[in-house]
């Protein structure tokens, strides 16, 4: 039963350049009393990618209070979520006057909020589309959630994390072990694909993927596939190729938009990860970070290890083929270029240099037992 539901309209001067229309807030509790302690925040909770992924992550035990964010749609998926009868609790804000309230106490934040339309189109578009949302959702998550954990998926993520980064750097709230562009939807591919390969359940298959979350910056490193690596080269550069243009076929069939069910799969693993990390579990994770490990790349996408401060150990970059080098390479070029943009845009007076760093990581240690299938909700 709901004991509160209430509405409220307010017009918002905040991010007016995004979303011009009036807004208003509906927010509910259903419930009264208790102290949640794990709050995840979802913002863009009502589009394509926000439904499905909210709907899982209600389902996960970890999770104490679910905040759905959207300017469009939050309250009516809100109300109809907080029917599933599982223990997190729901509320959902339409209103971005409500953001103090919505951010507050948060533990995790999920950014997914995109202008309409934006996500089937190039980098430098997306950016252009997104930018100024995300540098003004970072200046909110400065002032009311400092020291929560953000987990971007707003594309293009190789430029989105430096917009987070450096507007959370100006306000003094800046913590690099906390932001974290979500890059796990090409993990789970990486994954499918193998298994396909090779003919093994896709829950057994394990391949980390360094690099970023765009076309050629994807860069699966297929020589450390556990159970096994053997592939001809032609699978190598097929298997590859299929990865990074994954979202390609998809927007060639489905036309307005790239992938949003497994996205959402891919990104409730993502968070559920970063809440085991939290509870002082040792989960390995790959995903896009402010890094030190290569001297040509500010950020970069390789295993980390999550714990209670975010990310606990960056596990840098394995010992890798010739060929990964290569890919890596290349994909180093274009996400420079990617952070460049985000450096411009918030025209950033002294941008940190790349770091030399220690160049003999080794690899990530690998689960003992490569076969045990994977669960999200455990
Ligand atoms: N990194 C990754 O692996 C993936 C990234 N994406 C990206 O995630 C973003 C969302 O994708 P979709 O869900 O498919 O898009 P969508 O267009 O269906 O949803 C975006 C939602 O954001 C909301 N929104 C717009 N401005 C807002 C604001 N100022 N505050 C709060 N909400 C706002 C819209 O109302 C909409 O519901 C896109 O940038 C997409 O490219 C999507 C899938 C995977
Ligand atoms: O790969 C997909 O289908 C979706 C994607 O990359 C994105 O929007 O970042």
């Amino acid at each position: 039963m709901f004991n509160l539901f209430k509405v409220v309209r307010i017009s918002s001067k905040l991010f007016k350049s995004v979303h011009e229309a009036p807004n208003f807030s509906v927010r509910y509790a259903h419930n009264k009393g208790g102290h949640p302690q794990m709050k995840v925040v979802i913002i863009g909770a009502a589009g394509r990618t926000g439904q499905p992924l909210s709907l899982m992550l209600k389902q996960s035990p970890l999770i104490d209070e679910l905040t759905l964010v959207d300017t469009s749609g939050a309250c009516g998926f809100g109300i109809e979520l907080g029917h599933v009868d599982t223990k997190c609790k729901v509320s959902a804000y339409s209103s971005l006057d409500s953001l103090p309230e919505s951010l507050d106490r948060a533990q995790v934040v999920v950014l997914l909020a995109a202008a309409n339309g934006s996500s089937a189109r190039s980098q430098e578009d997306m950016f252009k589309m997104n930018c100024h949302l995300v540098r003004d959702y970072a200046k909110e998550f400065s002032k009311h959630c400092p020291s929560a954990i953000f987990a971007i998926v707003t594309d293009p993520i190789n430029a989105m994390v430096p917009v987070v980064s450096e507007v959370m750097k100006a306000n003094g709230t800046y913590n690099p072990n906390k932001i974290f562009g979500v890059t796990t939807l090409h993990v789970i591919r990486t994954n499918t694909f193998v298994g396909n390969i090779l003919g093994l359940e896709p829950e057994c298959v394990s391949v980390p993927v360094l690099g970023g979350g765009s076309d050629r910056t994807i860069v699966p490193i297929l020589s450390l596939a556990k159970p096994c690596s053997e592939f001809s080269t032609a699978e190598l550069q097929l298997l590859t190729s299929n990865v990074q243009t994954a979202h390609r076929e998809i927007i060639n069939i489905k036309r307005t938009e790239a992938s949003t069910l497994a996205a959402a799969f891919a990104t409730s693993r993502f968070v559920i990860s970063i809440i085991k990390g939290l509870l002082g579990k040792n989960v390995i994770e790959c995903a896009y970070v402010k890094s030190v490990v290569h001297p040509h790349s500010k950020y970069l996408a390789t295993p980390l290890q999550l714990g209670p401060g975010g990310v606990q150990r960056n596990l840098g970059i394995p010992d890798i083929t010739e060929y990964e080098k290569c890919l890596l390479e290349t994909a180093i070029l274009d996400i420079q270029k990617d952070v460049a943009m985000a450096e411009k845009f918030l025209d950033v007076k002294d941008p940190d240099k790349c770091n030399v760093c220690n160049p003999n990581i080794k690899s990530p240690p690998c689960p003992r037992d490569h076969c045990k299938p994977r669960t999200l909700y455990d």
